[in-house]
C-alpha cells in the first residue's frame, strides 16, 4: 500500500477529477491541478478511455477506475498508462484487492481505491474484510450505472464511520454542493475524509469537463474563501496581524517549517499517529461537561470543555504531539521550548520523554519560582531547564533565549511554540493542533443539546493556544458569539496588567506583528498576572485581529475575580481550576446570559500547579 503527499495546497481535502476521455481537455483539467485524474476502463461507460494519454504535470495521480475486471487486464492496463492509483467499482472481493496489491507484475506500486455504493443505509460491517487490503474508500451513490450517476446520497450516514481509514467522497458532487460540503467538514464525518471525487457534474458532455465551473469549484472550496477573513493567509496574516518578522539567521528554519507544515499535516499516515496519540496517549476526547449547579447559580447553561483532563493537566498536549510529530518527520533530533506556567513545558518534556528526544526548556526566574511542581515535573521527564534570566524573567523573557538557541542551533533542533504565537506558520500551525478542540465540542454538543452550535464560546488568553482551538471551528458561524478573557491583574488602568487589547497598540513580538504593551517609544512593557499561563505582554496575532475587527468580545478579569471564581468552581462542581481557566469562569459576575443560553467555556487545566497560590491567596 501507498502512502500520501498533498499535491493540492488549495483545499485541505484532495480533489479528484474522473471520467476523462479527451487529450486537450485533459491538459486543460490537468492544468487545474487536481491531485488525482479518473479514467474510465469500463467499456459499457460514455466516459470509457480507449484515446492516448498526455504527459501528466508532476504530482496528478492517474488513476484508472474498473469495474469487475480481469486482474491481469487491470495489471496490463496500470502498466501500460503508468497509472498511480486503480479504482475498483464493481464487487471485487477482499482477496482480488490484495492479489492486485501484492502483485509482482507491477511494475510500480498502485494505490487502490476500493468502491462501496450507498444508498438509504450502510452496513460498515463490510468495510472490515478490506482494512488491511487497500489504501483508501471511496462512498459513492448507488444507481443503474456502476458510477458516474450524478446524485448525491446522505453523507451524515458517514457520521457512523467506524474506520480510521482515509476515505474519498463521491456521488453527484457539483458546483450546487459547496455549502453542503462546507457544513460537512465540520462534522463528525469528515475527519478521516480524504478527498472529494467529481465526474458528471461538472460535464458539458459525457467526458468532456466544463473548466470554467471546475475552477469556480476550486475557487469556492479553497481555505481563503472557507475561512473568509478571521484565518491566516497565505503569508502569514489575519488581517494586518502576524507574518514573519525573523532575523536573516532564523530563515531556513521557519521557511522549512512554512514549506512543510500543511502538507505534513495533510499526509494520512501523519493524521492517523496524531489521532492515535490524541486518543491513547491524551485520553481525547475530553468531556463536554454540563455543570449543573455553575449553570444554577448563574442561570444559564454553561458547559465545560474538560482540557484539565487531558495527560499532563491542560490543553498544551495537543500541541506539542503535533509538533513533536512534525519534528521528526523534518528529521529533528533536539527540542527546545518556552514556558510560563510550565504546562507547555512539562508537555513537551512528556512527548519527547515519549520519542525518545533530547529536550531544553527555557523558563523565566519567577516562574520557575513560582511553578515548582512543574519545573520538577519537567526534570523528572528528562528535561534540562534553563532559567532566564533577564527582563522581567517571565515569559516574554524565556522565549528569547529559546529563539537565541535556535539560531544557535538552526540543523538538528525544532522549536515548539507552546502558544498562537510566533513568525507564521506558528500561530497557524498551533492553531491547528489546537484545533481539536472546537471539533470535538461540535459533535459532543449535538449529542448534549441537538445542536452543533453554542450561543457562546469562551477561552482565556495570554498568547492564546487553548483560545484559538476552542473558536476555530466556530470563527465563521455568525451566531456564535466569542468571547476572550484577558488578564487584568492588579486592575487593567493600576500598571500592573496583561489586558493586551485595551492596553497594546499595533507592534512586532517574538517574530510576529500583534498588539503589543509597550511605551510610546515602542519599548516593551512588563505585563502582570497573578496567572503565569496569562502573564504575557502580547497576544497572538489571531486573536488581535479578532479584537480589531469586533469578531470577539475581549474581557479582562483581575486577579482577585479570578482567584474567587477559581473556589467558586471548586465548590460548586468539586473541580480545581488552573488560575488561568479560573479568569475566564469569572465573567459570569460581570456578564449576564438568558437562561437558554449555551456557554460553552475552555477549561484549559487544572490547578494542582497553582496550589500554592490558592492556598496562600485564601490562607487555607
Ligand atoms: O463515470 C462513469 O461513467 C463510471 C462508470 C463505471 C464505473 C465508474 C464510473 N465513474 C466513477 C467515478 O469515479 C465517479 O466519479 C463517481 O461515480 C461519481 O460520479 P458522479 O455521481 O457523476 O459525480
Amino acid at each position: 500500500m501507498q502512502q500520501n503527499l498533498s499535491n493540492s495546497a488549495k483545499t485541505d481535502m484532495q480533489l479528484k477529477i474522473c471520467g476523462m476521455k479527451y487529450q486537450d481537455n485533459i491538459k486543460q483539467v490537468a492544468a487545474l491541478k487536481p491531485d488525482y485524474l479518473g479514467f474510465i476502463f469500463y467499456e459499457k461507460s460514455p466516459r470509457h478511455f480507449d484515446g492516448v494519454m498526455p504527459q501528466l504535470p508532476e504530482g496528478i495521480k492517474k488513476t484508472g477506475v474498473f469495474v469487475n475486471e480481469n486482474l491481469n487486464t487491470v495489471i496490463e492496463t496500470v502498466n501500460k498508462f503508468k497509472l498511480q492509483a486503480v479504482q475498483l467499482h464493481g464487487e471485487e472481493s477482499a482477496f482480488y484487492c490484495n492479489m492486485l496489491n501484492t502483485s509482482k507484475q507491477l511494475n510500480e506500486p498502485v494505490e487502490v481505491i476500493k468502491v462501496f455504493s450507498v444508498k438509504d443505509g450502510f452496513n460498515f460491517e463490510v468495510l472490515k474484510q478490506y482494512e488491511n487490503v487497500c489504501d483508501y474508500f471511496l462512498f459513492d451513490t448507488k444507481g443503474k450505472l456502476p458510477g458516474g450517476n450524478g446524485y448525491t446520497f446522505d453523507w451524515s450516514l458517514l457520521n457512523n464511520y467506524p474506520s480510521t481509514k482515509p476515505y474519498f467522497l463521491s456521488g453527484g458532487i457539483g458546483l450546487d454542493q459547496v455549502d453542503d460540503i462546507k457544513k460537512f467538514k465540520e462534522s463528525k464525518a469528515a475527519k478521516y475524509c480524504y478527498a472529494l471525487d467529481v465526474n458528471s457534474k461538472f460535464e458539458i458532455a459525457p467526458g468532456l469537463k466544463n473548466i470554467a465551473i471546475l475552477k469556480e469549484f476550486q475557487n469556492k472550496l479553497s481555505d481563503k474563501t472557507m475561512q473568509e477573513n478571521y484565518n491566516v493567509d497565505d503569508k502569514g496574516y489575519y488581517g494586518n496581524f502576524g507574518g514573519a518578522y525573523i532575523p536573516e539567521m532564523l530563515y531556513p528554519n521557519v521557511e522549512e517549517l512554512r514549506q512543510n507544515y500543511l502538507k505534513v499535516m495533510a499526509e494520512p499516515e501523519f493524521k492517523k499517529e496524531f489521532d492515535k496519540l490524541l486518543k491513547d496517549y491524551v485520553g481525547r476526547p475530553s468531556p463536554l461537561y454540563f455543570a449543573k449547579r455553575l449553570s444554577e447559580k448563574y442561570n444559564t447553561k454553561i458547559y465545560l470543555k474538560r482540557e484539565d483532563l487531558n495527560h499532563t493537566g491542560a490543553h498544551k498536549i495537543n500541541n506539542t504531539i503535533g509538533q513533536i510529530l512534525m519534528a521528526q518527520r523534518l528529521g529533528k533530533k533536539r527540542i527546545i521550548a518556552e514556558t510560563g506556567a510550565g504546562q507547555h513545558g512539562v508537555a513537551t518534556a512528556t512527548v519527547c520523554a515519549l520519542m525518545g528526544l533530547e529536550c531544553i526548556v527555557y523558563m523565566g526566574e519567577i516562574d520557575i519560582a513560582r511553578q515548582a511542581p512543574n519545573v520538577a515535573r519537567m526534570k523528572m521527564l528528562g528535561a534540562t531547564v534553563i532559567p532566564a534570566k533577564s527582563g522581567s524573567r517571565t515569559l516574554k523573557d524565556a522565549t528569547n533565549e529559546a529563539i537565541r538557541d535556535w539560531i544557535n542551533n538552526p540543523v538538528d533542533t525544532h522549536y515548539i511554540i507552546g502558544s498562537a504565537i510566533g513568525p507564521h506558520p506558528y500561530p497557524d500551525m498551533v492553531t491547528r493542533f489546537q484545533s481539536v478542540i472546537s471539533e470535538e465540542i461540535k459533535w459532543q454538543l449535538k449529542e448534549h443539546e441537538g445542536r452543533e452550535n453554542p450561543d457562546y464560546v469562551v477561552a482565556c488568553i495570554g498568547g492564546g493556544s487553548n483560545a484559538a482551538g476552542t473558536y476555530y471551528h466556530f470563527l465563521h458561524e455568525p451566531n456564535v458569539n466569542i468571547i476572550a478573557v484577558e488578564a487584568a491583574g492588579l486592575g487593567v488602568n493600576s500598571g500592573e496588567s496583561a489586558a493586551t487589547s485595551v492596553l497594546g497598540k499595533e507592534g512586532i513580538i517574538h517574530g510576529c506583528k500583534t498588539l503589543l504593551m509597550q511605551t510610546n517609544d515602542g519599548q516593551i512593557t512588563e505585563p502582570y498576572s497573578i496567572s503565569a499561563g496569562l502573564d504575557y505582554p502580547g497576544v497572538g496575532p489571531m486573536h488581535a485581529h479578532l479584537a480589531k475587527t469586533g469578531r470577539a468580545e475581549f474581557m479582562s478579569i483581575t486577579d482577585d475575580e479570578a482567584m474567587k471564581s477559581g473556589l467558586e468552581l471548586c465548590e460548586l462542581e468539586g473541580i480545581i481550576p488552573a488560575i488561568e481557566s479560573s479568569h475566564a469562569l469569572a465573567i459570569f459576575k460581570q456578564k449576564q446570559f438568558k437562561p437558554n443560553d449555551v456557554v460553552v467555556m475552555s477549561l484549559s487545566g487544572r490547578g494542582d500547579k497553582d496550589l500554592n497560590n490558592y492556598i496562600e491567596y485564601f490562607k487555607i
